[in-house]
Parts: C-alpha cells; sequence; structure tokens
C-alpha cells in the first residue's frame, strides 16, 4: 500500500483520527477500487455508475456543507464556508460537462435514482450535523474533503500508477493539482483548529467513530461503483 505524509499537524485532531481509524481509513484510501484507478484497471462501467451517483452526491454534499454555515463557530467561519458551498454548487456544472465526456448525457444522470449508498451517506452526514455540534459536522465531512486528497497522493505514489492512456487520468490529476491539495489540506488544519476550541481531546473517542463511519461510507461508495460491473 503507497505510503504518504499525512496532512494536519502532528499532535493534531486529524491526525488522531486518522490513527484511531486507520483500519476504515486505509480500507477507503487504498480500496480495489482507487487501485483500478490508479493501474488503469477499473472497468468503465464501474467509473460510469460511480460518476453519474456522484453527481447525486455532489448536491447532497452542498447541502451537508450548508448546515455547516448554520453551525459555524464564527462569522468568518461563516463565510468560509458559504465559500465551499458555492464551490461545490459551481462543481456540480462542470460535473456534468465531465459526465458528457464518458458518454453520460444530462438528461440520463438527471434522471438516475439516487443509490441507497449515497442516500446511506449524505444523510447520515447531515444527521451528524443535526445531533452535534460544528465539531461533530466537520468530523463526519472531512474523510471526504480531505480523504480524496491522500487517495490522489496515494495513487502518484504508486509504483504500479499507469499515466500514458489511463483513462482515468483527468480524475487524477484534479485531485492531484496543488489546488486540490490545497484544499484537502486547509481542511485538516480547519479540523485541528476546531479540535483545539472545541475540546477535541476529551470526545475524541465519539469523534474517532463519527470519522470510522463517514470512512466506512466512502468505502461502500467506491464499493458501489465495482458492483456494476
Ligand atoms: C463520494 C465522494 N466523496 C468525496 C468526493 C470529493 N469531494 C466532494 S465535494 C468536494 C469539495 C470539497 O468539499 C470534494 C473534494 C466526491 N466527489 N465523492
Amino acid at each position: 500500500m503507497p505510503m504518504t505524509v499525512p496532512l494536519g499537524r502532528e499532535g493534531g485532531l486529524f491526525r488522531a483520527l486518522r490513527a484511531g481509524a486507520a483500519r476504515e481509513w486505509d480500507a477507503y484510501c487504498w480500496h480495489p477500487f482507487v487501485q483500478g484507478l490508479a493501474e488503469g484497471t477499473l472497468p468503465l462501467a464501474a467509473f460510469r455508475r460511480y460518476l453519474v451517483q456522484d453527481y447525486l452526491f455532489l448536491v447532497q454534499f452542498a447541502r451537508a456543507q450548508a448546515l455547516a454555515v448554520v453551525k459555524a463557530e464564527s462569522l468568518e467561519a461563516m463565510r468560509e464556508k458559504g465559500r465551499v458551498v458555492q464551490a461545490i454548487l459551481d462543481e456540480t456544472k462542470l460535473h456534468l460537462v465531465y459526465c458528457r465526456e464518458w458518454g453520460l448525457d444530462e438528461a440520463a444522470v438527471l434522471a438516475e435514482p439516487e443509490a441507497p449508498e449515497t442516500v446511506g451517506y449524505t444523510r447520515w452526514v447531515m444527521d451528524q450535523g443535526f445531533r452535534g455540534d460544528i465539531l461533530d459536522l466537520e468530523v463526519a465531512l472531512a474523510p471526504c474533503t480531505i480523504g480524496y486528497g491522500e487517495v490522489a497522493m496515494r495513487i502518484e505514489a504508486h509504483p504500479g500508477r499507469l499515466r500514458d492512456g489511463n483513462p482515468y487520468e483527468n480524475w487524477i490529476v484534479q485531485y492531484a493539482s496543488p489546488d486540490y491539495q490545497a484544499v484537502a489540506r486547509g481542511a485538516a488544519e480547519r479540523l485541528d483548529r476546531l479540535g483545539e476550541s472545541h475540546g477535541g481531546a476529551a470526545r475524541i473517542a465519539s469523534l474517532t467513530r463519527v470519522f470510522a463511519e463517514a470512512s466506512r461510507l466512502e468505502a461502500d461508495f467506491w464499493q458501489m461503483g465495482l458492483n456494476a460491473s
């Protein structure tokens, strides 16, 4: 399994969660679906299934991030989370363009029902926000944002990584880009700061359960793609 230097700072909340949920985190970040992306061997049908559901996922994920505007700890954090919501809503439009390149037209994507894995993951994240505070919600959101940064780094570090003629090259490059890596790093740093301000150390057991469950739901999402092939 390719290893990378984790994001966040040593002794910070993100690294504590990542270590506490190492089994679920590794199963997510180095899922067979991810290995298939890296080696260019993932069946095209698995990726198409993933792409369609990922559009539906993004719409629901924007709603979950909007809940973080509501739950934010400060006016500055509200502004920052508002920008995250806008970025995801813009991303949904680009996602439809990307789907089109994969032969999936807009009408087909919009007509697709949400899979149980998509409903299960996104509504569970929102529920963590409704029942808890901003830290519970950010921990539930973290595997999505930070995880894709680590997934891309692991793919880049994989000795079996195919570059020439890999059908998934532009997907990989999108998340390996300095721009996306900065987003992932920023999310890990925000989690570390919230850990300090919101009593993360005293809450580590319950926060680790939330982080592990989100990681498990991410792995289920990859598996949903593989199950279609
Ligand atoms: C199942 C699934 N999990 C994570 C992502 C990655 N992702 C979703 S929204 C967003 C913007 C930052 O919050 C990022 C990186 C995805 N596309 N699909």
